[in-house]
């Protein structure tokens, strides 16, 4: 069954943003977060070992695996061939939203100004990434259009902490929140996967107004 990204978004309060960059940690890294109840998994292009990590990681019981990163057309189908079940990007412009349109792949894009939020709905684009949430206004902008853009449900991601979420979470117009703080590198390299369970239950029990 296909899943359209208000489903998605739906399955946690937080999308773990996740840069992969030893293949082997991608299956026990992914477990790790489902068992913690983060079942939405952002996998960014941003390593060499990304597409890999995808294809392993679509295979964990309960993920649900996107790719994240997705800055050209031409990643769309070397994306989709990975088996990602939605796609991020962190900004957007009209040949990049033809093709993912194109694709059919749920598809969650970055704004960070009321005009490309304006842009996407004119795409029938209405769930939308605020990045980098904290650098382009956070919590003031997401107030801020709440009112004349109230069609929009956002995901904020971008210096978004574990501290700070559920202030994010509290605002009707927030669906979930992105961030890497479930996956710190440091717990990654050292294999604490039951550490990175414990990040991720604690962020799966976040309450959300959305
Ligand atoms: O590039 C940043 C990622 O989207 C997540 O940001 P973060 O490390 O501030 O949570
Ligand atoms: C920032 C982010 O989520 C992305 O690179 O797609």
């Amino acid at each position: 069954m296909s899943m359209d990204i208000a489903h998605i978004a739906s399955l946690a309060p937080v999308i773990p943003v996740i840069i992969i960059d030893r293949l082997e940690d991608a299956q026990p890294l992914a477990e790790a977060l489902v068992a913690g109840g983060l079942p939405v998994l952002e996998v960014t292009l941003r390593s060499p070992a990304a597409l890999d990590a995808i294809r392993v990681m679509a295979k964990v019981p309960g993920a649900v695996v996107g790719a994240g990163t997705v800055i050209a057309p031409e990643q769309v189908a070397q994306v989709a061939d990975a088996g990602a079940k939605f796609i991020v990007s962190p900004g957007t412009y009209p040949a990049l939203v033809d093709a993912i349109l194109d694709s059919g792949i749920p598809y969650l894009p970055g704004v960070a100004t009321p005009a490309e939020m304006m842009y996407l709905l004119s795409r029938g684009i209405r769930h939308q990434k605020l990045f980098p949430a904290t650098v382009v206004g956070g919590i003031d902008m997401l107030k801020a259009v709440s009112s004349p853009l109230s069609q929009i449900k956002f995901c904020p991601t971008g210096g978004v902490t574990a501290a700070t979420a559920p202030d994010f979470l509290a605002l009707p117009n927030v669906m979930c929140v992105g961030g890497s703080w479930v996956t710190p590198g440091n717990m990654v390299k050292a294999g604490d996967w039951a550490g990175i369970t414990a990040l991720a239950r604690e962020a799966a029990s976040l309450p959300r107004r959305s």
